[in-house]
């Protein structure tokens, strides 16, 4: 237990001084709180001795500054616990952003994205609401217990010692209901989890799900399992709780009962005055009122620390190592030397060897499957090889800063990702300081000018997630302008094979021979006029490179490529132009 709240203190790092103050205020607060013993004191010590004098108009007095005092020191202590809560969830989801921007793309793979949305949006919110009240609730709370507890020893030994047993009793109970939930709390928060992937998938898949009419409801009945574990979790977590808490509570009230009883014995006896007597009441009512707000938040402490797990997992992702040397753009030869790549045990790249001398065309073909893709993700550097090397500019690409080498690299890709922005920010993004007159003159050249003007708010039109009130093409297009306002000298583009409709394929068409105009070019290519144009035609089949040449040579050569392109001609009715 000690452990964890150190752990706990240690992760609020820089909000250390702010969780430290909300103590201190916390600690004042219960100071303002005990006048209010005082007031009463006075009065009943007032009302025991028959005094005289103006004691009401002061107890008066002192109850009002002790209330005004409690306001202020609670309101104090709530302010810097929340600001240490926000800040301390604010900085680490932060963190966890800058880390999953570099983490090897492999990471992505073994973990789902409902697994890092959980653990930086439920779980980060669990931390960033509990863990400064926790530390800021139990430190204060035993610093005041012990002030409490052993001023009433000196006060009143015999009923002292009725409340040191309980409290020992409560904190053996308490640590027991702590190591009882060991097991359960992580197997709660996975259910968690599972609950967040689920529901994110149901969402995701909510298009498939409508037009497949699904008539057995597998996706109803995926969800309702998900939700009926997660119950069940909950459930059993419960049910590990429960008797510890009954029991603690017993303990709690029985030891407060039996200290009260024995004070006003002790009163109504005369073996303590009345006032006296009735001053410890309330003090034991602090006392007890304190243990148990520190051992419920000790109850929570458990499942903090299970999301701090899995804050800690998700959010230290497997590095790509960075090199930091930087990539001056200049020379953009690029040499793909007996590369071999694999996703976990699955050759997917054997043996790749290539050479593209800068600003020319290079298209690569190929079956589905045959590795295209991972070929270009591979000289972007998304992932490592496994042997051999890729080098740009004569250096390997490992030792370069990759953020700064992908400064140079323009990748369009064939599933366009827009963000819930302006289309202004969408284009900007590949140039966040590029003018107004910069994007327009981009978006021109995409093509995508006109259609953008007729949207509402033109520029400023907000494009919902993914762009889903643009259509494919359009999407495509402001795709395309975003690559263009980088102006990289290398480009990399997944054309896009979807039926698009002829005018917007000619607009596509247009817009990507004014991306790749005098550039280092790359392509997964699928009409045959780029394929035709290019420098050189690279055929991939399972992993290794099965032809090159130029579009002649392969189309005499005959083999996959001529293959390839008669039976696409056939099909989609593609004509040599
Ligand atoms: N992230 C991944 N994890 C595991 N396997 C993958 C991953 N991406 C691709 N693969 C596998 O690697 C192989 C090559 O995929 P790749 O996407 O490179 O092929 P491609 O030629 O580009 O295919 P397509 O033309 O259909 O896009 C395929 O068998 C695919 O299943």
């Amino acid at each position: 237990m000690i452990d964890i709240l150190k752990k706990l203190y240690c992760l609020s790092e820089k909000e250390q001084p702010y969780i430290r103050k909300s103590v201190v205020y916390g600690l004042l607060y219960s100071a303002f709180e005990l006048l209010q013993f005082l007031a009463v004191y006075l009065v009943l010590r007032a009302v025991a001795t028959h005094a005289e004098g103006n004691i009401p108009m002061q107890a008066f007095g002192v109850m009002l500054i002790s209330i005004a005092g409690c306001i202020v020191m609670h309101a104090q202590s709530n302010i810097k616990q929340m600001r240490a809560g926000l800040y301390m969830a604010a900085d680490k989801r932060i963190d966890i952003g800058n880390k999953l921007r570099h983490a090897a793309m492999g990471y992505f793979n073994d973990s789902s994205l409902g697994k890092i949305t959980a653990a930086v949006s439920s779980k980060l919110y669990m931390i960033e609401n509990t863990v400064p009240s926790i530390l800021s609730n139990v430190l204060q709370g035993i610093l005041y217990t012990a002030v409490l507890l052993v001023g009433f020893l000196c006060f009143q030994w015999k009923i002292g010692l009725i409340m040191v047993i309980s409290a020992v009793l409560y904190c053996v109970i308490v640590q027991g209901m702590f190591r009882a939930t060991q097991n359960e709390a992580p197997r709660k928060q996975q259910a968690v989890t599972k609950l967040i992937e689920g529901v994110l998938e149901y969402i995701q898949g909510i298009v498939i799900i409508r037009s497949f009419q699904d008539d057995n409801n597998r996706a109803e009945v995926r969800m309702k399992q998900v939700l009926n574990e997660s119950r069940a979790a909950e459930t059993s977590y419960e049910k590990k709780v429960m008797p510890y808490t009954v029991i603690s509570q017993i303990i709690l009230k029985c030891g407060s009962v039996l200290a009260m009883y024995a004070a006003v014995v002790m009163g109504l006896n005369g073996q303590i005055a009345v006032e006296k007597s009735a001053l410890a009441v309330i003090w034991l009512f602090v006392i007890f009122n304190q243990l148990q707000l520190a051992g419920s938040m000790i109850a929570i402490l458990q499942n903090v620390d299970t999301a701090l797990g899995e804050i800690e997992e998700s959010g230290n992702p497997p590095q790509l190592e960075n090199g930091g040397e930087t990539f001056i753009g200049k020379n953009c030869d690029i040499t793909v030397n007996n590369i071999c790549f694999s996703y976990e045990k699955k050759n997917v790249i054997d043996h790749v060897s290539l050479t593209i001398p800068q600003k020319t065309s290079t298209a690569i073909v190929g079956y589905s499957g045959s590795g295209k893709t991972t070929l270009c993700n591979l000289i972007c550097r998304f992932w490592d090889v496994d042997s051999g090397s890729i080098s740009i500019g004569g250096k390997d690409i490992r030792q370069y800063n990759t953020d700064q080498m992908l400064e140079n690299i323009s990748v369009v890709f064939q599933n366009v990702y827009l963000f819930n922005d302006t289309i202004a920010n969408n284009i900007r993004f590949g140039k966040p300081d590029a003018t107004d007159k910069e994007m327009i003159d981009a978006a021109k050249r995409a093509c995508c000018h006109d259609f953008i003007m007729q949207l509402p708010d033109q520029y400023n039109t907000v494009i919902g997630e993914n762009g889903a009130a643009l259509s494919g093409g359009e999407k495509q297009r402001i795709s395309i302008a975003r690559a263009m306002i980088k102006d990289a000298p290398i480009v990399i583009l997944d054309e896009a094979t979807s039926n698009i409709d002829p005018e917007n394929e000619q607009l596509i068409q247009h817009a990507m021979e004014e991306l790749t105009r005098d550039k280092t070019i790359i392509m997964i290519a699928h009409r045959l006029k780029t394929v035709r144009n290019a420098d050189q035609i690279i055929v991939m089949n399972q992993g290794r490179i099965a032809q090159r040449g130029t579009h002649e040579q392969l189309m005499k050569q005959g083999g996959i490529y001529a293959s390839l392109i008669n039976v696409r001609t056939e099909a989609l009715g593609w004509k040599l132009s």
